[in-house]
């Protein structure tokens, strides 16, 4: 049987990583989670339901219910619900029951591609290959500003970038699993990157990495 491989990608919001994750899922044949809709799904059911963003007994209770299998990409994509997800991405008890899932799919015998803010550090501690994705927070609001606009919406882009950078500090000082690079992790900007060349970037790294474990 083939050595599972598993790659870990974090980053900040719009820094390209689901798109490089979906890339190198493709690439590679594994499977992947984009673990951020777990944390829009619980987001989305509290606003549905009416419930305050900072309910963390109706918040925990989402959490149980979340299904891997029937995360709806569409229905979580808005901007609003992934502001919302930072918000109460904050609580201890609703990550632990997220994370239990989500290492859950990362235990598939082939490996995995998982992507989000805590994967290189409390997910998938042990990866084989980690990547922080990264870009400037304007590169990321305009990248996000498009988004919207080919999706039909309208935005402002002052306010996407003050979201954006609001949303940074949010997610980069909360106490519990807070955004940052694991020690071992691979820094890429792709600020000035395409997709393409931030895939291939990857892809370096990736094979770079399998080479020197079939070495060893
Ligand atoms: N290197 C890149 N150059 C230009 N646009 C990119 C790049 N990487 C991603 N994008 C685009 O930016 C937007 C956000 O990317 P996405 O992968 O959803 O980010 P994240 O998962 O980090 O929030 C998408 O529209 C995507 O197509
Ligand atoms: N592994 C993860 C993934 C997302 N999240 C939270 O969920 C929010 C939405 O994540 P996302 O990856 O869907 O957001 P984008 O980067 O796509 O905008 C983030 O801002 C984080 O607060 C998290 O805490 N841990």
């Amino acid at each position: 049987m083939q050595t599972p491989l598993t790659i870990a990608i974090d980053g900040p919001a719009a820094s390209g990583k689901g798109t490089l994750a979906r890339r190198l899922a493709d690439y590679y044949h594994l499977p992947h989670l984009d673990t951020g809709l777990t944390y829009r799904a619980v987001a989305h059911m509290l606003i549905r339901n009416g419930w305050p963003l900072d309910d963390e007994a109706h918040a925990i209770e989402a959490a149980r219910q979340v299904d891997l299998a029937s995360l709806d990409k569409h229905a979580l994509s808005a901007h609003e619900v992934g502001e919302a997800a930072s918000r109460v991405a904050v609580i201890p008890e609703l990550r632990r029951i997220l994370v239990e899932k989500q290492r859950a799919f990362a235990r598939n015998p082939a490996g995995a591609v998982l992507d989000g803010r805590d994967i290189g550090t409390v997910v998938c501690p042990d990866a084989d290959v980690k990547l922080y994705v990264t870009a400037s927070a304007e590169v990321r609001a305009e990248r996000r500003l498009r988004d919207i606009e080919s999706r039909g919406g309208r935005a402002d882009f002052a306010e996407i970038l003050a979201d954006i950078v609001h949303r940074d500090e949010r997610d980069m000082g909360r106490a519990d699993s807070p955004l940052k690079p694991a020690a071992d992790a691979h820094l890429l900007d792709t600020s000035e990157m395409s997709i393409e060349a931030a895939f291939l970037a990857a892809k370096a790294i990736v094979d770079d990495a399998l080479a020197k474990r079939d070495k060893a």
